[in-house]
């Protein structure tokens, strides 16, 4: 299996309106570095897994729509817990639903998204697109 890796960062602002969340309770600002993987099992003909241009491209329209956001108030959470896991999916399908009818992106076995919050903590998501 072959994987290309991108890293862009984004500022958010949000509240995780649960117990558990202890002080995040309450509204507060993050700023994440987010890792996209591609992988695919076989390069293209250019011995690519994707053009880190258009890698880069794609993942920063991507977080173009949630950079200096109250995501309280971001349609696309709306009843949701915004977490650093939920956010790792959400970038990961939504990054998938850009790229999924291009040539590269329907070879792609899959889409993994790290987000790290700081250096000690990050989640991450593995969408997998084999099937
Ligand atoms: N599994 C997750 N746990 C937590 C998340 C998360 O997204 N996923 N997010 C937060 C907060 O948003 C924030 O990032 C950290 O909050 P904070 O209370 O400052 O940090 P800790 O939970 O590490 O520390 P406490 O001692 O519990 O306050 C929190 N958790």
């Amino acid at each position: 299996m072959f994987s290309l890796t991108i890293r862009r960062h984004f500022m958010i602002a949000h509240s995780l309106p649960r117990e558990v969340f202890g002080p995040a309770q309450a509204l507060h600002g993050a700023t994440f570095v987010a890792e996209v993987t591609f992988r695919r099992r076989a390069l293209n003909e250019d011995a690519i897994v994707l053009d880190i241009g258009a890698a880069g491209g794609i993942l920063e329209e991507v977080l173009a729509g949630l950079n200096y956001t109250n995501l309280d108030e971001h349609p696309d959470f709306a009843g949701k817990l915004s977490t650093t896991e939920a956010l790792a999916e959400y970038i990961a399908r939504t990054v998938a639903g850009r790229i999924k009818d291009d040539a590269d992106g329907r070879e792609l076995a899959g889409i993994d998204v790290t987000l790290r919050e700081n250096p000690d903590a990050w989640a991450s998501y593995a969408l997998d697109l084999s099937a």
